[in-house]
């Protein structure tokens, strides 16, 4: 693992020509924020906007307000309800009145603290307020891991997950583990999912120390924690850097949420966590896989390893089934009367396909709600 000796943590490097940028992974980076702002080029010349939400502010917030006091930061904090539904136009505006009032000019910095909700919606008002100005992402959950990374930031529209936003790369991904020890156990094995989905589309020998450390990864061993974090965030970057701008790779990080969206969107970005519909969407292009002509076996090394983690492999019952396949098309995978789906071919390797017929889609979300009947 990279280490970079001088800051005293983790690192790695998101390659995107002259918008690079670090991922800075430790514990008790938070107090020496300021350092680490400076170490980015980012001084107290003008105001900060920092975004949270009221459980992650409850835990955090003086930490990171301590720091960038003892900085010389002009900070203007802007709260946001905790939990998906702050990822909308109506709090994109709230958070914009706050900027505005407190005079962020061009060379303002916005500074994400929180899970991928705050980091989405923090991330489309960096992009979008002024034309665009830096960001910095200060991830508090394990799913961050992936959201954090990358630079895809967006609202939700009701009709559809993530409609609304842009392409915008953070100056520095700064993730101190110390914060994800207040974590619901809820939000644990949910953010989890997005770690195997790295190991499953990427890295067989991941995903095996992840089915083999489940146990100690839901129990946030530090350890453990540190290094899947760590090659997590290395499957992103790798993937980011190759193709930032979803051409062609990047669409494998979609494994799991062609089904996993349109499951968010019907139970109206409340009833499941993106995490949560994610691992049943993978469940869903396993079965997809073999029904495609692939080894029954990537169904069940699927089941077996998000069921490891105590993760959702079925759809609610309740969930109907044309609201789920209606709400597909109005993804933005879906285009030319196709959808898009990430498909298994072997653990660590899928292939992006555009060609699965709308019936056999029907026939795998009929079977996966079959079991939660
Ligand atoms: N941009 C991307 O590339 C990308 C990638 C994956 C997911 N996402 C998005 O990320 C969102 C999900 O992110 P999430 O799972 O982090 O959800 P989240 O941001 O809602 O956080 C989950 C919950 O945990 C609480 N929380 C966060 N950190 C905490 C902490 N340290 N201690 C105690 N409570 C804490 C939050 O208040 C919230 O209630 C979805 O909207 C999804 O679409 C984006
Ligand atoms: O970064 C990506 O690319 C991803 O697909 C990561 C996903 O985990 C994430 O949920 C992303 O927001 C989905 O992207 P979308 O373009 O389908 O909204
Ligand atoms: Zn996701």
């Amino acid at each position: 693992m990279d280490t970079n000796q001088s800051l005293g943590c983790r690192e790695l490097i998101v390659s995107l020509e002259d918008r690079s940028y670090p991922i800075w992974i430790g514990s008790g980076l938070l107090p020496r924020l300021s350092a680490l702002l400076l170490e980015r080029g980012i001084s107290n010349g003008s105001p900060l906007l920092l975004v949270s939400d009221e459980q992650v502010a409850k835990h955090h917030l003086a930490t990171v307000q301590q720091a960038l006091q003892e900085g010389g930061y002009n900070t203007v904090v802007h709260i946001v309800p905790s939990g998906e539904s702050s990822k909308s136009l109506t709090h994109y505006e709230a958070c914009m009145t706050t900027a505005i009032e407190a005079g962020l000019d061009r060379k303002s910095t916005v500074l994400a603290l929180g899970g991928g909700v705050v980091g989405d919606l923090a991330g489309f008002v960096a992009a979008t307020y002024m034309r665009g100005v830096k960001f910095i992402q200060l991830p508090t959950t394990i799913l961050a891991h992936d959201s954090s990374v990358g630079g895809k930031v967006a609202v939700n529209h009701a009709l559809a997950k993530n409609m609304i936003g842009a392409f915008h790369q953070p100056e520095a991904v700064i993730f101190d583990l110390e914060t994800l020890h207040t974590l619901p156990i809820r939000e644990v094995r949910a953010g989890l999912a997005e770690m195997i989905k790295h190991g499953l589309i990427w890295d067989e020998a991941f995903s095996d120390w992840c089915l083999e450390h489940a146990d100690d990864l839901v129990a946030l061993d530090q350890a453990k924690l540190a290094y899947g974090i760590y090659m997590g965030c290395n499957v992103k970057a790798q993937v980011v850097s190759k193709d930032e701008r979803e051409q062609n790779l990047r669409a494998i990080l979609n494994l799991g949420h062609t089904i996993g969206h349109a499951l968010e969107a019907v139970g109206q970005y409340g009833e499941l966590l993106h995490g949560e519909a994610i691992s049943i969407g993978m469940v869903g292009s396993a079965e997809l896989a073999v029904l495609l002509g692939e080894d029954s076996q990537l169904v069940t090394y699927t089941r077996r390893i998000l069921e490891a983690f105590g993760l959702p492999t079925s759809i609610p019952s309740h969930y109907d089934t044309d609201a789920i396949l209606s709400a597909m098309m109005h993804d933005k995978k879906f285009s030319g009367g196709r959808t898009t789906f990430v498909i298994p071919t072997a653990v660590g390797q899928v292939d992006i396909r555009h060609d699965i017929s709308i019936e056999l889609v029907r026939s795998v979300v009929d079977k996966l709600k079959g079991e939660s009947a």
